[in-house]
This record gives structure tokens, C-alpha cells and sequence, in this order.
């Protein structure tokens, strides 16, 4: 069973003219989880990955598959299988062949086109025309294609993107099974909810730098706790609240509380003998941490 090797990257940037795309990243990628590389559309997480894939050359700094440069790699498709654009096929051409040519071109053993097709499901099309295949046939073949050297690493770039709910959930799955087999998997995407399921940690990039890294439970900020509560007399429950020392807004549907639990409001309420018609609490969601951490541009 091929182990992944941790992904180093030390003061990488680049810069296209005055663009500076990428600024300086400096991180590592652990093998064993599914790791989500995450910022809004042109924050640099293409250039990023095609630096470490030796695709583009670093304006300065580096990134390496456990200290080796990909260029330096003895045997690069066994080491790390990666899918960046959507991959091209000849039409005309099957799966089987097209993955076959590849393997024989690296030395890969006979087997390994019909062991990658398998992985992704393909085998019963594997002498089918690509020119045939959904989008959805494509895709699983551009990972098969990934897959064909068997790699410890896998870098996938926006790999969800575009997938039905069936094809979400049997990535996810195959993701976190090469995760669990001790792999090294980094996925990029401009969706946090799109790999929220899927990944163990997360690095943020916005504008080219990093600007978050970490457990995916740590965008959830659960130190700025929000309460709605509403009364009849909502005029009197919020004065009720303000004089306890919270910070109160007035919403449509109620009365909005800074950093409080639900129970602590109840009970002010209850004390005050104001009946309440709502109450809830609002933690800050993962998506609006995201939104938060990368500005405006996430909404796109
Ligand atoms: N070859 C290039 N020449 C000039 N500018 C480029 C080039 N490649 C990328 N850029 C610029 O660098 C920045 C980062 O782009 P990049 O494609 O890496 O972002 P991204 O996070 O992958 O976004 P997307 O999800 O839209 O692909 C953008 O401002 C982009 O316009």
C-alpha cells in the first residue's frame, strides 16, 4: 500500500507582472486526511498547485512531496496522481486505451489501467468511446487517470465541482478511503459547503496568502454566540436584556442578543416575568466564518 508524504510549502509566491497571485505561502499537508484548500475564485489556488505539480515556476520560495521538487520526483505517477484542468480525451478513443498509453509511457504495470477504472466505477465502460461518456463518466476518468500509478498523493483541483448528489457522495467516500489508507489528499475549492463533508482540516488562501489553517472545526467560532428572542412586549425584554449588560439589536422578527446562551435570556425573561413567543440560539455557521475570512469575494 503506497503512503502519502507531506506536502511542504516554504515562502512560495508568485507573481504574473504586478499580480501577486500567490504571496508567501508557507505550510505543510499531512498525509492521512483529506485536506481542503479553499478561497474565492482567483486567490491563487490554481498557481498554487500547479507550482507544487513543477507546471509553474515559482516567482521564489518552494514546494515539494516531502523535500523532492516534483521535477525531481524518481517516479512522479506513482508518487502523486493530479487532476487540474478538466481533462481532455480523444473522442474517439475508449478508456481503457487512453489510460493504457499513459501507463505504458511510465512503466506501470499491464494491470493498472482496469485497476484505476475499477476504483472509479468505469469498469463496465472501460472499451466504450470517450466521446460518449456524461460529464459525470469524464470526471470519474480524469480521476481514474490520477489514480493510474496507484500515488500515495492526490491533488485534485476543484474536484466536486459540477458532480450530481450520487457523484458527490461516492467522491467523498473514495476521498476519505485513500485518506484512511494513509494517503495524502488535497482538494481545492471555492465552496466551503462543497467539502465540508469531506475534508479533516482546511486552509484558507484569499488574495494569494494565507489567511486560515486548521481543523474544520475551527471556523466554527463558537465564542461569538448569538440569541433571538422575542415577546409580545419586545420593548420591555429588551431592556430587560440591556440592563443585564448584553448588547441588543431589534430584528423583524425579534430581538437580537451579542454573546449569550439561550438558557441565561430565558431565565432574565423568567425572572422578569416577560412570556417569551421565541427564542433560539445562532451559532456563527462554518460558511459565515469562511465569508468572513476571505471578504466579500466568497459570495461569488
Ligand atoms: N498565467 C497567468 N498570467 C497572468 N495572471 C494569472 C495567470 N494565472 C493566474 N493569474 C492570476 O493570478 C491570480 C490567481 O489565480 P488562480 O487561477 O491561481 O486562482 P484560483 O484561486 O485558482 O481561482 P479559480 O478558482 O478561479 O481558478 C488571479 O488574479 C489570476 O488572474
Amino acid at each position: 500500500m503506497p503512503t502519502g508524504v507531506p506536502l511542504e510549502f516554504s515562502g512560495l509566491s508568485k507573481r504574473f507582472g504586478t499580480v501577486a497571485a500567490v504571496s508567501d505561502l508557507t505550510l505543510t499537508v499531512e498525509p492521512g486526511q483529506v485536506t481542503g484548500f479553499l478561497g474565492p475564485n482567483g486567490a491563487g489556488k490554481t498557481t498554487t498547485l500547479r507550482m507544487l505539480l513543477g507546471l509553474t515556476r515559482p516567482t521564489s520560495g518552494q514546494a515539494t512531496f516531502g523535500g523532492t521538487a516534483y521535477s525531481a520526483l524518481p517516479s512522479p505517477l506513482t508518487t502523486v496522481g493530479a487532476s487540474l484542468e478538466a481533462a481532455s480525451f480523444h473522442p474517439g478513443r475508449s478508456a481503457r486505451n487512453h489510460l493504457a498509453v499513459y501507463a505504458r509511457a511510465a512503466g506501470l504495470p499491464k494491470t493498472a489501467p482496469d485497476a484505476a477504472l475499477e476504483r472509479v466505477g468505469l469498469s463496465a465502460y472501460a472499451n466504450r468511446r470517450v466521446g460518449g461518456y456524461s460529464l459525470g463518466m469524464r470526471q470519474r476518468l480524469g480521476l481514474a487517470f490520477a489514480l493510474l500509478g496507484d500515488p500515495g498523493v492526490l491533488v485534485l483541483d476543484e474536484p466536486i465541482n459540477g458532480l450530481d448528489p450520487e457523484g458527490i457522495k461516492w467522491i467523498r467516500l473514495l476521498l476519505r478511503g485513500m485518506a484512511a489508507e494513509g494517503r495524502t489528499v488535497l482538494i481545492s475549492s471555492h465552496l466551503l459547503s462543497e467539502v465540508q463533508q469531506t475534508v479533516d482540516e482546511v486552509v484558507i488562501i484569499s488574495h494569494g496568502s494565507l489567511v486560515h489553517r486548521g481543523e474544520l472545526s475551527s471556523l466554527d467560532v463558537s465564542d461569538s454566540k448569538q440569541v433571538q428572542v422575542n415577546a409580545d412586549d419586545r420593548d420591555r425584554l429588551a431592556e430587560v436584556i440591556r440592563s443585564a449588560g448584553y448588547e441588543v439589536s431589534s430584528l423583524r422578527s425579534g430581538v437580537l442578543v451579542e454573546n449569550a446562551e439561550a438558557g441565561e435570556i430565558g431565565r432574565l425573561a423568567f425572572e422578569a416575568g416577560i412570556p417569551l413567543t421565541a427564542l433560539s440560539q445562532k451559532r456563527t455557521g462554518l460558511e459565515e466564518s469562511f465569508l468572513t475570512l476571505v471578504g466579500e469575494e466568497g459570495a461569488l
